[in-house]
């Protein structure tokens, strides 16, 4: 069986390794971690994952903690077929030189540039492109929320161009030092943000322009999206595939879920692993076409939605499985996604 190691036990990094460790086709070898917090112990603790340390003169502070690991991130990648990289985006382009000289294959994330791996991934999209190859990027949460209906869509309905405003969630839940509170902040201030170029790298024929802002919420994301078509095609037509497309949650706010908020309660009522929705919501509502305009609004769980597509990324970089339809089909099942 082939063997994943996780790089840095954040927001995605322990996502990652409790997908991974849900799969029967891939086992952990072991997670990182650079400070002996909360997460450190309860990997160890709870999890029964083999820690491993980020920066190695930090290994006297574990000690103290009484936090048991297993060696370095030098020692990790040696046992393993491949590496996730979780670490906070730009930490990438050093531990790629590592990464080189140990021989081992990595998979970032959407916070490192498409250029440090020169290969972007969304399962849906393009796993193809990734399939056997040695270093491949997942884009980022929002970039994933965009490829899966952007791609649905365009199956139907040939996109012309597409058009979103970006709602951004101020920070993750538990990052304290980042806000805002009080405000709302064009973010990028430029135009493009780096959405819709991102979305580019994994499905370069659509034509997707974005601009984004920051507000004080720290739930989910939130999209507006405006697509110019060029079929004939109805507003029944395009609920209809964004139905059918797994990943993609058809939801109706007049049943309650009318905001972020309660598509949060709603990951809880299934009782997700860490409350998650790994899906993207789509109100029904609206969705609307106008001659050859369709608009519709969807939201992003911003800390869960590009676990599953890491691990179709291990799939596809491994060549465990070769049909993206079945590796899709495999994590859905496994990871309870609708
Ligand atoms: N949080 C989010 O909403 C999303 C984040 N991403 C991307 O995922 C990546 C990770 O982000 P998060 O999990 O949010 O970050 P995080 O800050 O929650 O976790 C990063 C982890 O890496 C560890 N770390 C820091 N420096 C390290 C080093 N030199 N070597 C090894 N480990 C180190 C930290 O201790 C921490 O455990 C970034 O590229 C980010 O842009 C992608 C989608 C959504
Ligand atoms: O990948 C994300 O957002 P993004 O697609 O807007 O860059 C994640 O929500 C992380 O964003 P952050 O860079 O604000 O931590």
């Amino acid at each position: 069986m082939k063997s994943v190691a996780i790089n840095g036990y954040g927001t995605i990094g322990k996502r990652v390794a409790d997908a991974v460790a849900a799969q029967d086709d891939m086992k952990i070898i072991g997670v990182s971690k650079t400070r002996p917090n909360y997460e450190a112990r309860t990997a160890v603790e709870e999890k029964g994952y083999d820690l491993y340390i980020g920066i190695p003169e930090k290994e006297q502070l574990f000690k103290d903690a009484g936090i048991e690991i297993a060696g370095t991130v030098e020692n990790m990648i040696q046992e393993a077929d491949v590496v996730v990289d979780c670490t906070p985006g730009s930490i990438g382009p050093q531990n790629l030189e590592m990464y080189k000289k140990a021989g081992i294959k990595a998979i970032y994330q959407g916070g490192e540039d498409h250029e440090l791996t020169g290969l972007s991934f969304n399962a849906i999209s393009n796993y193809d492109d990734s399939y056997g190859a040695d270093y491949t990027r997942v884009v980022s949460c929002n970039t994933t929320g965009l490829t899966r209906t952007l791609y649905t869509i365009d199956k139907i309905a040939d996109i012309k161009k597409a058009r979103a405003v970006m709602v951004r969630r101020g920070s993750d839940p538990s990052e304290v030092k980042k806000g805002p509170i009080n405000s709302i902040v064009p973010n990028p201030p430029t135009v493009p943000s780096h959405h819709g170029p991102d979305v580019k790298t994994v499905m370069n024929r659509i034509d997707v322009t974005t601009m984004a802002l920051l507000v004080p919420t720290t739930l989910m994301h939130q999209h507006n999206i405006m697509v110019e078509i060029n079929n004939n095609v109805e507003t029944e037509d395009i609920v209809e595939a964004l139905e059918k497309r797994s990943r993609v949650l058809v939801i109706d706010a007049s049943e309650g879920l009318g905001s972020t908020a309660e598509l949060m309660e709603y990951a809880k009522e299934l009782g997700r692993n860490r409350n998650d929705l790994y899906e993207i919501p789509v109100w029904r509502e609206s969705i609307n076409v106008v001659e050859n305009e369709l608009f519709y609004m969807q939201a992003v769980h911003q800390e869960s939605d590009v676990i599953p597509e890491n691990i179709d990324a291990i799939r596809a970089i491994l060549e465990i499985e070769s049909d993206k339809e079945k590796s899709i089909a495999k994590t859905n099942k496994s990871m309870g996604i609708l």
